[in-house]
């Protein structure tokens, strides 16, 4: 079994406890009771040709274990936002990342700039809980969902106001997730069968999403340098977490992202 299969294992089990005490019917009217999604494409690409900043909440992961406690997410994404970020993303999975709806719900709270609900979707019934829980934006990975679904899941984000994030690893997912519907592609540098990030996978995946899609570069910013370097392969946004949560001044730490990605020397280069 591969790490993402066996991630997924536990997300269908868990899902199975939550959809047992909570019908679909009820979602849905929790998240009719929701006011709009926030525009996930518009925050994302910016004013001003700047590349954006998704900073994330995010306690563990498979690849490094505990990162940090992160007691109160709320405080955390408040911080964020007030450095700069775009989106605020927020991990929910529970087994390897620590995390949970009710994170994503006091977040979606606490910050006027969309939410990211970051975790592994493979039905309709977490779109739905998702919104209803306050998210602006989804993420869908390719390599964990048939053309199909992927595509249904795609429509289902959409149709609900939100903004679907289809997460890539290499040209072929790229193209599949352009097929499936998708105005924001994420190019995740992290292999999902060793857990290496290889920044450099990001040009070549790049060159297959068009720029009227937003482009997303995941995984594996350590800081400015990092974001210049995405932006000049072509990234609209970067999607940041290790470093935000590990750094002690998570504001500083976006702001000075958020610089990096106004740098002059990218108004002529890009857009
Ligand atoms: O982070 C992991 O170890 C991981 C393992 C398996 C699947 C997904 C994983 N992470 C999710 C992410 O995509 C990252 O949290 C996100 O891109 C931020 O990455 P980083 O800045 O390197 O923490």
């Amino acid at each position: 079994m591969t790490v993402l299969e066996d991630i997924v294992a536990g997300v269908r089990e868990d899902l199975a406890e939550r959809q047992a005490r909570r019908p679909l019917d009820a979602v849905k009217e929790a998240a009719a009771r929701r006011p709009g999604a926030r525009d996930g494409v518009s925050a994302l690409r910016g004013g001003s040709g700047a590349v954006t900043v998704i900073a994330e909440v995010k306690r563990s992961s498979p690849s490094k274990g505990a990162l940090a406690s992160i007691a109160d997410p709320a405080g955390l994404a408040a911080e964020y936002e007030a450095g700069g970020a775009a989106v605020v993303s927020v991990l929910t999975e529970r087994r390897r990342f620590g995390g949970s709806l009710e994170d994503l719900e006091s977040v979606g709270a606490a910050v006027d700039i969309p939410v990211l609900r970051k975790d592994f979707v493979v039905t309709p019934y977490q779109v739905w809980e998702a919104r209803a829980s306050g998210a602006d934006l989804v993420l869908l990975i390719v390599a964990a969902l048939e053309q199909q679904v992927l595509a249904g899941l795609v429509d289902r984000v959409h149709s609900l106001g939100m903004t679907a994030l289809v997460e890539a690893h290499d040209p072929e997912e790229a193209r599949r997730a352009l097929d499936a519907g998708a105005r924001v592609v994420g190019i995740n540098a992290r292999n999902l069968h060793t857990l290496e990030v290889d920044r450099g996978v990001f040009p070549a995946v790049a060159e297959v999403v068009p720029d009227d899609v937003v482009r997303v570069a995941e995984s594996g910013v350590r800081g400015p340098h990092d974001v210049l370097e995405y932006a000049r392969s072509g990234a609209h946004a970067v999607l940041v977490g290790e470093a935000l949560v590990t750094g002690g001044d998570p504001r500083a730490a976006v702001a000075d992202m958020v610089a990096a990605g106004s740098h002059p020397s990218l108004r002529t280069a890009r857009r």
